[in-house]
């Protein structure tokens, strides 16, 4: 397990950020932290890199407790925060070097390694200029290439591309497709173009608690359907229920209680189970629709793709 949160919690000064926040990474690939504004991206990703201390729960990194010993499982993490720590009076081979000797790197290899991010980010010629010299694109290039130099297990990376023009965005993101070759990144976006684009997994935050965790096409089936929960005594059969016209998927959520997901009116779906349940002495109790944070999130996120 590559990276492995559990019930991780914090608060600034009164209220919640996030709330029971649990993740596992298990292989490698790019994960995307998805979430609007203020949903605790930042704040999570902040303290799996042991840049800020949790008010509550764990965090490991490959078995390794952040917070109990920071310096050994930060050998494993490459972090890029929101906004990336360049020092811009410096050229890039002198905030490299920088950075590895940061990371305790031995001096006789530091060459090499700047040598070779420098090449993988594609800096190498820019190599004497200073960085407040460099466009957006370029620096954040840079702030990535401090963050692999130590060739981490996990590369963090809190909105890279924002803020860059589209031409810039391309770039980073297929630097960010090399990099998932060789390293697992776990990146976080409030564009959910660009995860589906990047992501094979996503993790979804939203109020600071996690609403959704999966594969990005899984993802998909769910966020095109609506869905009931309906809770009966005596519930039917999938198959009673797949019948239903407008009826997609089943889920049996317990074994009285029922997820129909389905395309169409909610409302024609909703009377058709109604009169099906009395026919079939279903003994229906409920039947609510979920119109859930997911689906609200969703909604808002389609707004803002490709801003
Ligand atoms: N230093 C702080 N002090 C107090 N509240 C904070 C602080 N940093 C973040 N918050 C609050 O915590 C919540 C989560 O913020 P966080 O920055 O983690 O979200 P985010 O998803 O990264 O959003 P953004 O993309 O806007 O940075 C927000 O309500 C934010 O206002």
């Amino acid at each position: 397990m590559i990276l492995k949160t559990e019930n991780l919690s914090h608060k600034y000064s009164t209220s919640w950020a996030i709330r029971d926040i649990n993740i596992e990474i298990a292989d490698s690939g790019i994960i995307g932290l998805l979430g609007s504004n203020g949903a605790g991206k930042s704040t999570t990703m902040n303290i799996i890199c042991g840049s800020l201390n949790q008010t509550e729960g764990s965090v490991y990194i490959n078995e390794i407790d952040v917070r109990k010993h920071p310096l050994e499982a930060k050998k494993q993490i490459g972090f890029l925060p929101q906004t990336a720590p360049l020092y811009t009076d410096l050229t890039i081979d002198e905030y490299l070097v920088y950075c590895a000797a940061l990371r305790l790197m031995d001096k006789t290899k530091m060459k090499a390694a700047v040598d070779e991010v420098k090449e993988r980010c594609g800096i190498a010629h820019f190599s004497s200029r200073l960085i407040k010299n460099l466009s957006g694109g370029y620096r954040q290039r840079v702030g990535i290439a401090q963050a692999i130099i130590h060739k981490p297990r996990l590369v963090v990376m809190d909105e890279p591309t924002n803020g860059l023009d589209p031409n810039q965005m391309i770039e980073v993101r297929k630097l960010i497709r090399e990099i998932a070759e060789e390293h697992t990144v776990l990146f976080s976006s409030h564009v959910l173009s660009e995860v589906n684009l990047l992501c094979r997994e996503v993790i979804m935050i939203e109020g600071g608690r996690i609403v959704f965790s999966d594969t990005m096409d899984a993802f998909n089936n769910y966020a095109q359907t609506s869905s009931v929960l309906m809770k009966v005594d005596n519930p039917p059969a999938a198959s009673t229920l797949e019948a239903i016209k407008g009826v997609i998927r089943v889920e049996f959520v317990s074994d009285k209680q029922v997820r129909i997901h389905f395309e169409g009116s909610e409302e024609d779906v909703t009377n058709q189970l109604i009169t099906a349940s009395v026919a079939g002495d279903w003994r229906l109790r409920e039947i609510n629709p979920e119109k859930g944070v997911l689906d609200e999130v969703f909604k808002h996120l389609s707004s803002t793709a490709g801003r």
